[in-house]
């Protein structure tokens, strides 16, 4: 029998710096499950390791993600490395728990629930549409991923914060793309360190923020404007029963940061993937094509898309969840252990970080057969999945809230560039984990417009 006093093997290494090298190294290596795999190997299924200059203990499995993704806010918070705190702000729903978290979380959940999306079908098509008459019509050659982030984060600027196109977007985009670098980094602030970069990128972010919530304020003053027009607007007029602002300007500028940052990398992502396994598999091309077409045959010629369509769209999702499951655009997770905690017989230390890891279960070929196999029919039955088990969405009441969003964002993206285009990949498969999953080269791909090639 262990001491329930024990706390987990392994060690903790050197101050500050721990094994931070170690995880991020085998992230651009693309060897991080294999790193977590041998200290599974070496310590067993849970372990202590020092990660982002905390004490941590990595667990796995569904029983693991069961007690991170169930437990209540008083045995564990949202606890994230520093690096992502300063970067997005300590009242962002990352950083919040309990009552805070919930207030918060219902403000944005107006914005995000599929009552509301439904009224976004028919501009985000506008916007894919708009997007691929700029940067993929007449084109022979283009790089995914970069158009990916510059589609999803369009999307996220037109449909929740009312941005217009422009300079001030194209500026944006850029310092998150710098800021997001930076995420998962050794907290130390000197001139030449990453860390250091996305720190100027997210005060950058902040100025102009400052002044986009300011301008918003001002529009909610002059008489007759929606006050539900974007996700800003919305915040600033949510009051309490005393007519009090339910939300602060710091908690709107800090999940604004969280929203633009959540909402574009991870779809981005998903997407570029999506585009990789079409190139790399004719059979999942042709029945995603199939489905399509079917959808396409039935519209008018410039007939935008409708939330009925997408219902339609059974198998290309299920092809995007199979993406999700191989490639999690979020690698894992950290919670804080509010008390002192006996899991599996081990002492979780309060004020320790619990680290999860996505695709862990993902990858258990006694929960998914032939894990490695890329095949949407495992989703043909949802509720064969067991719980806890499928998680690249994360669980429980922190579940992505940008579920739906991503849903649409992704099929809407796929049923354009299908119709429109045949792909062949120009660069090798390998991606590296930065910490989001980035293809070799950002995926180029030569593209070939249907009509060419039916001519
Ligand atoms: C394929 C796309 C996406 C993936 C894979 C994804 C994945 C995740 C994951 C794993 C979490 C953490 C859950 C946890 O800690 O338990 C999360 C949280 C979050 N996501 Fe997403 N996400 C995606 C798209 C989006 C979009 C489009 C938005 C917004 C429009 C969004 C907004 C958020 C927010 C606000 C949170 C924090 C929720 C909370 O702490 O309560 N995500 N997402």
């Amino acid at each position: 029998r262990r001491s329930p006093k024990r706390v987990p093997p392994g060690s903790l290494g050197i101050p500050i710096v721990g094994h931070s090298l170690h995880l991020l190294r085998a992230m651009r290596a693309n060897t991080a499950e294999k790193w977590l795999q041998q200290r599974i190997q070496k310590y067993g299924p849970i372990s202590k390791l020092s990660l982002f200059g905390k004490p941590t203990v990595f667990i796995h499995g569904k029983y693991a993600n069961k007690f991170v993704f169930t437990s209540d806010s008083s045995t564990l918070s949202n606890s994230q490395p520093q690096s992502v705190k300063e970067l997005l702000g300590d009242r962002c729903l990352l950083e919040l728990s309990g009552q805070d978290h919930k207030r918060v979380r219902d403000a944005l959940g107006l914005f995000l629930k599929p009552e509301s999306l439904k009224s976004y079908v028919g501009k985000m098509d506008e916007e894919v549409r708009m997007h691929i008459a700029t940067h993929w019509e007449g084109k022979q050659e283009v790089k995914v991923l970069p158009l990916m982030k510059t589609l999803t984060f369009n999307i996220i600027c037109a449909l929740l914060f009312g941005i217009e196109r422009g300079a001030r977007r194209e500026k944006l985009v850029d310092w998150f793309q710098e800021m997001i670098e930076g995420m998962w980094s050794i907290p130390i602030n000197l001139p030449f360190t990453r860390y250091n970069r996305s720190l100027q990128a997210s005060a950058s972010i902040r100025n102009m923020m400052k002044h986009l919530i300011g301008e918003k304020r001002r529009e909610l003053a002059k008489k007759g404007v929606n006050p539900h027009k974007d996700l800003i607007s919305s915040m600033l007029s949510t009051r309490d029963e005393n007519n009090r602002e339910v939300i602060d300007e710091n908690e709107i500028m800090d999940n604004v940061m969280l929203v633009m940052a959540a909402g574009h990398d991870t779809s981005s992502v998903l997407i570029t993937f999506l585009v990789r396994i079409l190139a790399n598999d004719p059979s999942i091309y042709a029945a995603i094509l199939k489905e399509q077409e079917q959808i396409a045959q039935s519209k008018q010629k410039g007939e935008l898309l409708t939330w009925d369509d997408l219902a339609k769209m059974k198998y290309s999702w299920r092809a995007a969840q199979e993406t999700l499951s191989m490639v999690s655009p979020i690698f894992g997770g950290f919670r804080k252990a509010v008390k002192d905690i006996e899991y599996d017989g081990y002492l979780i230390p309060k004020g320790w970080q619990i680290f999860w890891v996505t695709n862990m279960t993902h990858m258990d070929s006694s929960v998914f057969p032939e894990s490695s196999k890329f095949d949407p029919a495992r989703f043909n039955n949802q509720a064969s999945i067991p719980p806890y088990c499928f998680i690249p969405f994360g669980g429980g009441p922190r579940i992505c809230p940008g579920y739906e969003f991503a849903r649409i964002e992704t099929l809407i993206t796929i049923h354009h560039l299908v119709t429109q285009f045949t792909w062949k990949l120009l660069a090798d498969n390998f991606f590296k984990r930065d910490p989001m999953p980035v293809p070799t080269e950002g995926l180029p791909i030569q593209i070939m417009p249907k009509t060419n090639i039916t001519s």
